[in-house]
């Protein structure tokens, strides 16, 4: 992966990474204000979501945030470094979403309402804050608003057919 300096060079990439936790996520940042995502492992595993709005900055040369708010009330604030292959992310999770995780792990573009209902019926306070380093292990750029980088659940092995290049989206 060439040097990647500026917000042109971070739109389009597709990340897979390890939380020091053993938490395993991966992201594509598919456009300017636009993400989707696939959660592999931990404490919400088998959850995948597409096109949450999210903010992106660079901060510095080769230093990117990206921070969004959900509508289960999770908030999320994620700093990339992907030249040193490593980020530092926070997850405020409400505290219904760590008593009640497995009501978040579908496919949450068809649950809206579902998620909307639980945030109601349930508590929010006090959240779990969950700040962890993490280490990059997979980058590749895929283009702005590629619908095939993420586009169906996660499974068992689906991270090292796509390290491997046997699951490829261009
Ligand atoms: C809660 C969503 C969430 C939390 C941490 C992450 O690194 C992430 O990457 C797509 C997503």
């Amino acid at each position: 992966m060439s040097n990647i300096k500026n917000l042109e060079d971070f739109i389009g990439l597709h990340l897979i990474y390890t939380y020091d936790n053993g938490w395993n996520y991966e992201i594509y940042v598919k456009n300017e204000d636009t993400i989707d995502y696939r959660i592999h492992s931990g404490m919400v595993g088998g959850r995948w979501v597409r096109d949450q709005k999210v903010d992106i900055v660079k901060l510095v040369d080769g230093v990117f945030k990206i921070c969004w708010t959900e509508p289960t009330g999770t908030d999320v604030s994620l700093d990339f470094m992907p030249n040193e292959n490593k980020l530092h992310g926070v997850i405020f999770f409400p505290k219904w979403v760590h008593e009640h995780p497995e009501i978040t792990v579908r496919y949450q573009n068809d649950f809206i309402p579902l998620m909307e209902e639980s945030r109601e019926k349930y508590e929010t306070y006090p959240k779990y804050v969950v700040p962890e380093f993490g280490t990059i292990f997979y980058t590749k750029n895929e283009g702005k608003n590629n619908e095939k980088v993420i586009s169906e659940a996660p499974y068992e092995g689906m991270i090292d057919k796509m390290v491997s290049g046997e699951l490829s989206f261009s």
